[in-house]
């Protein structure tokens, strides 16, 4: 094929320009219009190229969109403009991308929704339907790499918009369109065959294939409008807007000459519905462009901001703009409102909403633009404009939207020799320009000692070279001392304007970052504070993402509950939770979820929360073997919740020796387990100076009397500068309850029994008849009070008959205790003698800084004797209290009360995490 050249690089426009020129034939058919495209021009084709008929030029028909040989080419003359275009409030825009126009059942229901628009006047930009379009760009593809099969999916292209139609549309409409469609189709065949040809395809040449993805779902939509009798004309956009090349792969728009042939368009057909091609454009010359990528929704601005519409709606298939990546984050919430500014910043983090650019045309008019779902026209959608509405000076509203940005690494340049010195970052950062890397956030704090910026990850060595290089000097005399990479970073952004205007902002999201236990590594934030930026290891970014987002959009509290020991209490704390977590959810606000059980052979876990309505028979059915490595992993490594609790609920003293790592891992920790606080003093000491200086909370309530306030009263007495002189007390449920009910002809080992049965003593109730219980819970209000003690240090009084201490089981101590039944009855005896009771009491002597646990007689009329059931009295002789002391008394052991007691420490740390009390 003499003459065809090999494919070149775009021709500059002004030679391009050359190509597409008006035709100068007279015929008048309204609505039309017909361009030129002189092959002749096209150096990349040879300019010697034979399509159908002619020779040297293919005609375009604007109107029916023809690409015809040049003898067929019908040309037509601009109607004088004689309709004034008008522009304001009766017009509404409308945008359908392709996902809501991909069948021809969507297409219709695009159709019924610009029907049920009261507007009087309606411009409705679509898309291709879905797919097209890289269908599209895949056949030039195809085309210009000489690959035949261009053919079979122009072919697909066209079965899929008949078959469409066919569904669609009837009569006369379909007819119209399918014939169309077939020219159209054969045209594009003519000039694909062209591109394979010349093995290139030049930008207009793909632009003008590309578009017709629009051209046909336009005119479907515009004959589906009809079918119901309304006043409806399609638009080829690029017969009104005119755009200019803007730097790579950008266009401007014109505004003043799309203006002038959008009124010469609306002159010759003034329809009140018109419906045109999203996407495509023109140049001046007439050269059929595109706006790239995500053009249609700068089609509708444009167009928008032409005819100074009241709205801009922008439909798609989700609800609005959330608050964060719902994939991250599944609390994600539809923001009702967004500024422009706000927007565009969050696109920028790549937020699923409007390109920037789409927001220019727009914004100058102050023209809204709502995004809504057109699967769920019931939701109201998210509204992009000047003044939000909503905007009722809440400091939680301030903040729209967090995003963040992975890959990223920090470089850190550092030295004495920086301050003060000007030029210091020109020379940092021309030598990162050097390389072409691109700077994600910068910061450098008023010392000028360091300057520390982001790059993706993968640019930084090059950064990093570039800077030793140009430093080397500085570097080896000390004037910087380093240059520092840390790799594996990540960026939180909050977005909000208003963040500009409130104190307290930055505060709250701090806190919710050191809450969640997150390290901060770098901040920057501009003084426009439409973005609180901060670096973070990336490891924890989608923790720290859902953290903030909780804080400052979750209307709940969540909290992710680990369960340790599923037994007696633990099983009952399960069964509570699941009675409650409905009416908790309804009105604290706070959302409890158990991610995990472990009990000692089997464990259950969930990322998202177990039914609590069949945790017993999940955990029999569904459990894996325990392993509490993977069960702790499995709190700290889930992303859903941002806080987390593990509630130990056995006796083990194995498990209380970890206390200290999970609130170092950020994990909270709450139990009624005495071994941690009552275990080695230097453990506990470290333990609650781990406690104190964190932000991880650690409560255990019911390690003393059960449910009972006894550790919060001692507290509160403390903590308000109160002065402990004596704790004195009942503090075993068990010893409370067998010394209550030892009476008359009942045997000790019966009521030992009972004790066990009602679910009072420890799993081994040897632990409480030899006093440890007791002991342990007196070290514990010792060592709260402030002494330093260890549980050597009580002297305790054993019940347990030295012959049974050393039973290898609690069931073979059980067995054999009857034995002893006699020396019981006669000690009671003996008492009962003197008017007299037995009580198990423990003492701690603040004054003495000591403890005493031991078995006394009591007068009928001593408050210790009054007692009943499993109940605990507890007396605080205080300072304040000296007098007459105060007393704590009631039930201080059994299932449901103790569980209770955890259950309140689980909600003390969701209230002191940030729930409304
Ligand atoms: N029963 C009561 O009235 C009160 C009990 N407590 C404390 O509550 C805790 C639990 O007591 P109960 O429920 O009565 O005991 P329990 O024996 O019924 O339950 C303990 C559970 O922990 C499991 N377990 C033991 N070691 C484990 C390990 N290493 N990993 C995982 N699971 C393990 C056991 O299999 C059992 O299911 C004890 O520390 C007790 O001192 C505190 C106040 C009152
Ligand atoms: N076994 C204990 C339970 C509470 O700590 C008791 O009897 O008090
Ligand atoms: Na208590």
């Amino acid at each position: 094929m003499r003459g065809l050249a090999v494919a070149s690089p775009l021709p500059p426009a002004a030679a391009a320009a050359r190509r597409w020129t008006r035709a100068s034939s007279s015929a008048r058919e309204t609505g039309s219009q017909c361009w030129k495209y002189d092959l002749s021009q096209d150096r990349s084709l040879g300019g010697s190229l034979r399509i159908g008929q002619s020779q040297g030029c293919l005609h375009k028909h604007h109107s029916t969109n023809l690409l015809r040989p040049a003898a067929a080419a019908i040309s037509v003359e601009q109607d004088e403009v004689n309709t004034y275009l008008p522009k304001g409030d009766m017009w509404s825009v409308h945008k359908f991308g392709g996902t809501c126009m991909g069948t021809p059942q969507r297409i219709q229901s695009v159709a019924d929704i610009v029907l049920g628009d009261s507007s009087e006047r309606k411009l409705v930009i679509v898309s291709a339907m879905s797919k097209v379009t890289d269908m599209m760009y895949n056949l030039v593809h195809k085309a210009q790499s000489r690959d035949d099969s261009y053919m079979i999916a122009l072919e697909e292209i066209f079965e899929k918009h008949m078959a469409a139609a066919k569904d669609l549309l009837d009569g006369e409409d379909l007819a119209r369109f399918l014939s169309q469609l077939h020219s159209d189709v054969s045209n594009l065949r003519a000039m694909l065959s062209a591109i394979y040809i010349a093995g290139h395809a030049t930008e207009s040449f793909s632009d003008f294939v590309v578009g017709h993805g629009e051209l046909w779902s336009a005119q479907m939509l515009s004959y589906a409008i009809k079918k119901s009798g309304a006043p409806c004309s399609w638009m080829d956009t690029r017969e009104v807007l005119v755009v200019k090349p803007s730097g790579s792969n950008q266009v401007d728009p014109d505004y003043l000459e799309s203006e002038k042939r959008l009124q010469k368009w609306f002159s010759r057909q003034p329809a009140e519905i018109i419906v045109a091609t999203g996407f495509i454009a023109s140049t001046a010359e007439n050269i059929p462009t595109t706006l790239k990528r995500d053009g249609s929704d700068f089609s509708a601005a444009i167009i928008g901001s032409l005819v100074r519409a009241r709205q801009v709606t922008i439909w798609t298939d989700v609800d609005g703009v959330f608050s964060a990546d719902p994939r991250k984050v599944s609390e994600a919430v539809i923001l009702s409102t967004l500024s422009y500014q706000e927007a565009w910043e969050m696109s920028y983090f790549g937020a699923n909403v409007l390109h920037p650019r789409t927001i220019i045309p727009v914004m100058k008019d102050n023209i809204p633009i709502v995004i809504r779902n057109m699967f769920n026209i019931s939701a109201p959608g998210t509204m992009i404009c000047r003044q939000p509405a909503n905007d009722n000076g809440d400091l939680d509203a301030c903040v729209k939207s967090f995003a963040t940005i992975d890959n990223l690494a920090l470089v850190n340049v550092e030295g004495t020799g920086m301050a003060g010195v000007p030029g210091t970052s020109s020379a940092i950062f021309s030598a990162v320009k050097d390389v072409g890397a691109n700077v994600i956030m910068i910061s450098q704090a008023s010392s000028e000692h360091s300057i520390c910026f982001a790059v993706p990850e993968k640019e930084v060595a090059a950064v990093s070279a570039a800077l030793h290089v140009k430093f080397r000097e500085a570097l080896a005399a000390g004037r910087l001392s380093k240059v520092e990479v840390i790799k594996g970073c990540s960026i939180l952004a909050a977005v909000g304007l208003r963040m500009a205007s409130t104190p307290g902002v930055s505060a709250m999201l701090f806190d919710a970052l050191a809450k969640a236990n997150i390290n901060v590594r770098a901040i920057a934030q501009g003084c426009s504070e439409y973005n609180i930026t901060v670096v973070l290891k990336q490891e924890d970014c989608v923790r720290a993402l859902r953290a903030a987002h909780s804080r400052f959009f979750l209307s709940t509290t969540t909290l992710a509950v680990g369960i340790i020991g599923p037994g007696l209490i633990g099983g009952t704390l399960l069964n509570q939770l699941k009675d409650q977590a409905a009416v908790l959810k309804e009105n604290m606000n706070i959302d409890l979820r158990v991610i995990g059980i472990t009990g000692s052979s089997t464990m259950l876990l969930s990322d998202t929360g177990i039914d609590l309505t069949q945790w017993k028979e999940l955990l029999r059915k569904e459990a894996e073997p325990a392993d509490l490595a993977n069960f702790v992993r499995h709190m700290s490594d889930n992303h859903v919740f941002p806080n987390k609790v593990l509630v130990d609920c056995t006796a083990d003293t194995s498990i209380a020796s970890h206390y200290y790592d999970w609130l170092k891992k950020g994990i909270h920790v709450i139990t009624p387990n005495k071994k941690a606080n009552s275990g080695p003093l230097d453990r506990y000491l470290k333990l609650r100076t781990l406690q104190r200086a964190s932000y991880t909370h650690y409560f255990y309530e019911a390690t003393v009397g059960a449910g009972l306030p006894i550790i919060s009263t001692l507290r509160g007495l403390l903590e308000t500068g109160d002065k402990i002189l004596r704790i004195e007390g009942i503090f075993s449920g068990t010893l409370s309850y067998i010394f209550n009910n030892f009476e008359g002809t009942r045997t000790f080992s019966d009521v030992v029994a009972e004790a066990k049965e009602a679910g009072y003593t420890e799993p081994d109730p040897r632990d409480d008849l030899s006093g440890t219980d007791v002991a342990r819970k007196v070290i514990i209000l010792a060592r709260e009070s402030g002494l330093r003690l260890e549980l050597s240090d009580i002297p305790v009084k054993s019940l347990v008959p030295e012959a049974l201490a050393s039973c290898s089981s609690a069931d073979e101590f059980m067995q054999k205790l009857p034995s002893f039944d006699q020396d019981w009855a006669k000690q009671r005896s003996e008492a009962e003698a003197a008017g007299e009771v037995l009580r198990y009491v423990g003492v701690v002597d603040a004054v003495n800084q000591k403890g005493q646990v031991e078995l006394r007689r009591y007068k009928r009329d001593h408050p210790f004797a009054q007692l009943s059931g499993s109940d605990n009295i507890i007396a605080f002789t205080t300072s304040r209290y000296k007098e007459q002391p105060l007393i704590v008394r009631g039930p201080g052991a059994g299932a449901e009360v103790t569980a209770g007691g955890v259950f309140c420490d689980i909600l003390r740390l969701a209230s002191s995490l940030g729930a409304p009390s």
